[in-house]
């Protein structure tokens, strides 16, 4: 196997990646053999030629430079490199030069100057990868496809055993359902082309699209490469074929995929590219069965590969297949004609001046062709939305570095994929050093205004639950108007509807959300602590001010004695706020009514389709009522019960025993009302509990095997009510209890909102260092170290 390199550069880098030069490099590193290395090559012929082994010993890993290129040299496919620490087979020569790079890199001899390719885009983690490619967004699957068509899959660990990925070809599974065995995936199930992943890969080839495979570092072609990381993009490949075989009794389709552009040399096998022949072809036969032709795929003679045909797979003697067959060479070696110009919907480095995604650039004749709507191809856009930026590039304002635009980004200078983590900065996580401040284009409040139509409640809701419509300062302009939702035994929900005029007043809403957009917030996406994925970031951008709160992420806090002013003029707005409603409502001077001060303050900050999803604030260290200011686009706020109050049973289908509380609005609310007045002894009674069972669907199985039908623990519990916030509005939750058996989930509907929640934290139940600050009186700090001190709040109408 020589390993030749000419001076070549990969064309589709770009000049910003360092990685250009290492076809340069490579062939100065070729005159660097030194006497000793031609010896080794020879002792390792000689070696070949008793055993077909190339026997590398320590000592000779510590051979002098030039070394790799010699041994390289004396390599042949289905050699076998042992070593004292490791065996490594070597069936085919990508393995086998990897695992040779592997040992050097383990032995520290490789010279630096000699450079592996590298990906031009890789990740540690599939969050990151989903983060910042737009054609990958595929937390746990294979395969990322849109619409029925593939833009991407993932290649890792062992596929089947006839899989293969050459410097061209890709041969691999389409997925469906498969065991582990013997290191290889078997199927146990069979796949039909009419459905699943099968389908939409004939959907990808009758569109003539390309797709992007990314590999990861458990697929044995790139396992010892030096320079693979965990997942790394590979190139454009068509999907050329796709056929069913017969495997283990099972129908499982298998697919082959052909590089783009055949005239560049691959990363993960780096070789002088082979002259392009698009004369091979395998040949083809019609069924004498079925009339259907087909490829003749593999080397011991032509199969029938249409499943629908009873000699499917079946061979001249009308028996099956053997189910380990070779490829036959010419199907393999086939090319398709370079001129045949496929659909490239997206580049391998996302770029915003390019066609970073396909479907906004594409003609709507195109859509129509896909079968694709401008309502889902634009939500597609949103949901894709990612970038690739040279460190040049970012010198002023950009249109596409603005605030919407938070997705993650591939560095310019190492590649790496990285989730947008910071607010108006891009920083890579690698120690390359990359970090660029975005110059953010500031967003005029009249825009996202008239952006955000007033909508009032278009979703069904389970209750009907008259909110009490009050006004608290005299109705008009000059008053808010408030609503309240009351939920027996359980706590209440106050909107407070703010106004034109109210939110112009110094200090207001207005003021505010212009204040935070001057980047002295640091908000930050942080990781979600619950996360089914690992290093998944939270949907919204967060800062903490105050004492610490233990959020559904982790979030460091900034004491309220160093938080910018714009922030203590919004936590003092929310406590006035607090204050004339309980005024208004007659509640101010009732003993123990009077919620503790808040002590902390959480900024969270949405850019487009940014959101927070359900949860509660019913931490255990945390007070009675929890207020937020609505600022910038509107948001709609739903609040639910929680699926065991709603239900009466978890999703696990666990009964809760004594259902002590039937909520408002629930399921089955009077039948369970009517059960607890029955039966007040609850599960202790026989009775109770079978028709609690019976009334929740439960299988009247004996005892033990009591289940809930299939797919109910999945139900969600309908929204109880919902509310649209407008810039300027508030909302209170009143009461524990109101936390511990409802949730609620905000979405926004604009390009940029910001919500400033503030709670009250128990000091006594953080561990001593943290209480730091507790008595920190945001008011009279304001007073004394601001100016215009006299409307703290923005709520005075005489300022
Ligand atoms: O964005 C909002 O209005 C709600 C924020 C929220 O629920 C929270 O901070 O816990
Ligand atoms: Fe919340």
């Amino acid at each position: 196997m020589a390993f030749s390199a000419g001076k070549r550069k990969h064309s589709c880098m770009q000049d910003g990646l360092q990685q250009s030069h290492f076809y340069e490099e490579l062939n100065e590193s070729t005159n660097l053999c030194s006497p000793t290395s031609s010896e080794l090559l020879n002792a390792a012929k000689a070696r070949k030629v008793q055993d077909n082994q190339t026997i590398i010993k320590q000592a000779e890993l510590e051979s002098p430079k030039g070394i790799e290129h010699t041994l390289l040299e004396g390599l042949e496919e289905g050699d076998q490199i042992v070593t004292k620490n490791a065996e490594l087979e070597a069936p085919q020569q990508t393995k086998c030069k990897n695992a040779l790079w592997h040992l050097l890199e383990e032995n520290k001899i490789r010279t630096p100057h000699f450079n592996y390719p590298a990906p031009l885009a890789w990740a540690d983690s599939r969050p990151d990868l989903c983060a910042a490619l737009p054609y990958f967004k595929s937390h746990q699957g294979g395969t990322y496809h849109h619409e029925k068509l593939i833009f991407s899959l993932l290649l890792d660990g062992h596929g089947m055993k006839h899989d293969l990925v050459d410097d061209q070809v890709i041969i691999s599974r389409t997925g469906g359902s498969c065991i582990g065995e013997d290191g290889f995936m078997v199927p146990n199930e069979s796949q039909s082309i009419v459905k699943g992943p099968p389908s939409w890969y004939q959907n990808t080839i009758d569109h003539n699209m390309v797709v992007i495979p990314i590999i990861g570092n458990r697929h044995p072609a790139i396992q010892y490469h030096p320079k693979a990381k965990r997942y790394n993009v590979m190139d454009h490949f068509r999907v050329t074929d796709i056929w069913p075989e017969r495997s283990h009794g099972f129908v499982t389709y298998k697919i082959r995929f052909e590089k783009l552009k055949l005239d560049e040399p691959s990363w993960w096998l780096p070789k002088t590219p082979s002259i392009i022949d698009t004369s091979v072809q395998p040949a083809v036969k019609t069924c004498g069965t079925c009339n259907k032709t087909s490829k003749q795929i593999f080397t011991i003679e032509w199969l029938c590969l249409n499943e629908a045909c009873t000699k499917f797979w079946k061979n001249s003697d009308d028996k099956y297949a053997a189910e380990d067959l070779e490829y036959n060479p010419d199907f393999l070696k086939a090319r398709v004609d370079p001129k045949k110009r496929p659909f490239i919907p997206c580049a391998i480095l996302p770029d915003p001046d390019q066609n970073v995604i396909w479907a906004p650039q594409m003609p709507p004749s195109a859509l129509r062709a896909l079968r694709i709507t401008q309502g889902s191809a634009r939500k597609f856009r949103n949901e894709t939305k990612g970038y690739y930026v040279s460190e040049s590039e970012i010198s002023g304002p950009r249109k596409e570095l603005n605030c919407w635009n938070w997705k993650g980004f591939v560095c310019p200078r190492c590649g790496r994929c990285n989730p947008r983590s910071l607010w108006d900065s891009l920083k890579c996580s690698e120690e390359c050093g990359f970090h660029v401040e975005l110059q953010l284009e500031r967003i005029r409040l009249q825009d996202i205004l008239r952006a955000t139509r007033r909508s009032e409640s278009s979703i069904k809701l389970k209750l009907n639950l008259e909110p009490r419509l009050r006004w608290y300062d005299g109705p008009g302009k000059q008053g808010f108007q408030y609503s309240k939702w009351v939920l027996d035994n359980i706590g209440s929900v106050t909107h407070i509807r703010s106004n034109s005029e109210i939110n112009k007043r110094p200090h207001g809403p207005d003021e505010l959300f212009s204040r935070f957009q001057q980047g002295e917030l640091k908000l930050q996406r942080l990781p979600l602590v619950s996360s089914v994925v690992r290093g998944e970031l939270t949907r919204h951008f967060a800062a903490n001010f105050g004492l610490p709160y233990k959020f559904i992420a982790r979030v460091n806090t900034t004491p309220f004695s160093e938080a910018p002013a714009c922030v203590l003029h919004a936590v003092a707005r929310l406590n006035e706020i607090g204050r004339c409603l309980r005024v208004h409502e007659g509640t101010e001077k009732a003993c123990g009514t009077v919620p503790e001060k808040p002590n902390e303050c959480l900024i969270l900050g949405y850019m487009e389709t940014m959101q927070i999803g359900y949860h509660d604030d019913g931490e255990k260290e945390l007070g009675d009522e929890i207020r937020t200011l609505s600022l910038g686009s509107g948001a709609r706020m739903n609040i639910r019960l929680k699926a065991k109050y709603y239900f009466g049973y978890t999703p696990s289908g666990t009964i809760i025993p004594d259902d002590p509380i039937v909520p408002p609005g629930c399921e089955h609310e009077q039948e369970r009302r009517q059960l607890k007045a029955m039966y007040p002894e609850g599960m202790a009674s026989e009775a109770y509990r079978k028709a609690r069972e019976k009334l929740h669907g439960f299988s009247q199985e004996p005892q033990d095997e009591k289940t809930l039908p299939p797919g109910r623990g999945a139900r969600k519990p309908p929204v109880l009510f919902s509310m649209f916030l407008n810039h300027g509005d508030s909302v209170i939750m009143h009461e524990k209890a109101l936390q511990k058996y409802c949730e609620h989930q905000v979405v926004p509907v604009g390009r940029l909102r910001f919500a400033v929640t503030t709670r009250h934290v128990i000091p006594d139940m953080l561990a001593p260092g943290e209480r730091a600050g507790q008595d920190f009186d945001v008011e009279s700090h304001i007073r004394e170290f601001h100016e215009d001190s006299a409307n703290i709040s923005g709520l005075d109408k005489r300022s």
